[in-house]
């Protein structure tokens, strides 16, 4: 395989082990595989105008597109499970360039560094003599890794989703906001449903159509924009963040940063599956946190990118 000057030998290893615990599918993303591409637009609040001189964050709206997704690396998992969802935005700035909001429906992720990833993905991978899972080893990483728990509990209370768009999603990581005079201030994202979050019980999720979630979400626009606000939570001193496992108390200071409207699927899926959409292609007045799973997700998703666009 080529490799890309950005990767790394430990992204080459989760990438291989992602693909040992979900399989490889020639031409699809290695986590995420199958999603579905929205256009939108973002209206910033004026609220974070004053913490950062992003320019999708002042006054003026942008045009976004979006991708939703399941997170497993199988394009061809059941929509009605209880799994991970993403929603990928990317903000299309004046100057041209774009700016990406990687974001996923749990709080908190399961490793506070690329190397734990890549031993947590060892316990989730199958064994050579009985092709399964084996419970008791992820049993014993957790408890010799008790950072993952509070991650491993939000994923066994995964809501079944009624839409993508009736979701509430988290960036995750810490990212550090600097206004005009050079101020600066750490903050968490969060886009929150404007249905508020809509579930299903797992047996009406099992009485869905195996991909219902795409085919709502183009039925639901047909009846007007599907909307998301995006949450700021402000860090105090002291917060950790480098540490994607820990979240914030949750009485930190929030502000509105805008409102996300989805108004329906783009023209070309072909050309905005091929994309990609990066977690640390951040803009002028955003910066990454010391967060290593942030930098090192930049190197893993190269790895994928490089095998999909191969046809790997
Ligand atoms: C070490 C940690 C992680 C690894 C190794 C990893 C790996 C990957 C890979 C290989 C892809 C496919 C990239 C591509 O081909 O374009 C991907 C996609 C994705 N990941 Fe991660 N990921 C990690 C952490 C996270 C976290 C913390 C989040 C949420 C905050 C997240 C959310 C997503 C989403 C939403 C996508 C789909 C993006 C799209 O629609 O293009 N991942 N991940």
């Amino acid at each position: 395989m080529t490799s890309l000057p950005t990767t790394s030998t430990l992204a080459v290893d989760v990438v291989n082990s992602m693909e040992r615990v979900s399989g490889a599918f020639p031409g699809y993303r290695r986590a995420h595989a199958r999603g579905v591409c929205f256009d939108a637009t973002f209206t910033p609040s004026g609220d974070a105008a004053g913490l950062t001189t992003a320019a999708h964050l002042q006054h003026a709206e942008v045009a976004a597109t979006v991708r939703f997704s399941n997170s497993n690396g199988s394009p061809s998992t059941l929509d009605g499970a209880r799994a991970g969802r993403g929603m990928a935005v990317k903000f299309h700035l004046p100057t041209g360039a774009a700016t990406d909001l990687v974001a996923v429906n749990l709080p908190v992720f399961l490793a506070s560094t690329p190397q734990n990833f890549l031993n947590l993905l060892g316990a989730l991978e199958k064994d050579p003599v009985t092709g399964a899972t084996d419970p008791a080893r992820l049993g014993a990483y957790i408890q010799q890794n008790p950072e993952a728990a509070a991650g491993f509990q939000a994923v066994a209370t995964m809501p079944i989703p009624v839409s993508y768009g009736t979701v509430r999603y988290w960036a995750i990581h810490a990212f550090e906001w600097t206004n005009a005079q050079g101020h600066s201030q750490f903050v968490r994202y969060r886009w929150e449903p404007d249905t508020g979050v809509q579930d299903l019980s797992e047996v009406d999720g099992l009485a869905q159509e195996p991909e219902y979630l795409t085919a709502e979400l183009v039925r639901r626009l047909a009846d007007g924009p599907v909307g998301f606000t995006l949450r700021v939570q402000l860090a105090e001193p002291g917060d950790p963040t480098d540490n994607a496992t820990k979240a914030w108390p949750a009485d930190r200071k929030e502000i509105v940063a805008g409102h996300l409207e989805i108004t329906g699927p783009v023209a070309d899926q072909d050309h905005w599956a091929a994309e990609i959409f990066d977690p640390t292609r951040v803009t002028d007045g955003i910066a990454l946190s010391a967060d290593p799973i942030l930098a090192f997700r930049h190197d893993a998703y190269a790895v994928s990118y490089d095998r999909r666009s191969h046809n790997a």
